[in-house]
């Protein structure tokens, strides 16, 4: 469905440095795929490249077989790619039923936005009428926010790092969430994350290092990889399994 043909990126600035290196990837229908691996390993750049925020210095993006490598992150939003931010935005005199309404207005018809609340854990009844601004919490802002994705039934939806900002218990039902989604809807999702409990609700880890992708599996495979103290996530393969890195090294 989406496909990443040899992706690298040079950010200006950082001219000669490539953040992402001769990147392949294949992502399908209705699948939940998680990137994770180091800080700076790339993780949010992939999600920016798919998204349109940043276009790729070299190779290819396709989009069921149609190359969308050039076009803008609104031309890509128009073609089914959406993004959820690691911060929610929060929007003054707007309530959460105009917001929905907003996020649906493509497919007025089909969308029922009390559903979508229900479907992300929350009672139509108490936050139709709330009001998107900082007396949401954290939780509730994210909730919000997926709910939004759901409503403009896009066919892929990168979100980075959901569970940043939001409590353990609320992590737990974001967990859920994601899970109960997954079963409804034909969306494919890419979650960015470092937390173990949403790699579970994985059909695919992929694991970033320096800009590559070192390591592609289905969930069990890689996790099993990194809850190994001996395998590390770096780009360079070695003797212990996954990659290489300062701690492997000698
Ligand atoms: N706009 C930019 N200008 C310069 N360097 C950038 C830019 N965006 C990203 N980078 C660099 O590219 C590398 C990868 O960054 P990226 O944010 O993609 O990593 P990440 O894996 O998402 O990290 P984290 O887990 O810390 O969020 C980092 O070294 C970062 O400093």
């Amino acid at each position: 469905m989406l496909e990443l043909q040899q992706v690298s990126l040079e950010i200006d600035g950082k001219s000669g440095v490539e953040i992402l290196k001769d990147i392949n990837l294949k992502f399908h229908e209705k699948k939940i795929y998680v990137v994770t691996g180091p800080n700076g390993g790339g993780k949010s750049s992939l999600a920016k490249i798919i998204m349109g925020v940043y276009n790729p210095t070299s190779g290819k993006i396709l989009l069921d077989g149609q190359e969308i490598t050039e076009l803008n992150i609104t031309e890509r939003a128009r073609r089914g790619i959406g993004y959820a931010f690691q911060s929610p935005p929060r929007f003054k005199g707007i309530k959460v039923k105009e917001l929905l309404k907003m996020a649906a207005s493509h497919n007025p018809d089909n969308v029922n936005i009390c559903d979508l609340l229900y479907d992300v854990g929350l009672c139509a009844q108490d936050y139709l009428n709330r009001d998107v601004d900082a007396s949401l919490s954290g939780g509730e802002m994210k909730r919000i926010e997926i709910a939004t994705v759901l409503a403009r039934n896009l066919k892929i939806a990168v979100f980075d790092e959901p569970e940043a900002g939001i409590d353990l218990w609320s992590f737990q039902k974001l967990a859920e969430t994601f899970k109960n989604i997954h079963t409804k809807y034909d969306t494919t999702i890419v979650i960015i994350s470092h937390q173990e409990r949403i790699m579970e609700l994985a059909d695919e880890i992929i694991l970033m290092s320096n800009g590559t992708i070192s390591a592609q599996s289905e969930r069990d495979t890689i996790l099993a990889g990194i809850l190994n103290n001996d395998a590390c996530m770096c780009s360079t393969k070695c003797a212990k399994g996954v990659g290489q890195n300062a701690e492997c090294v000698g």
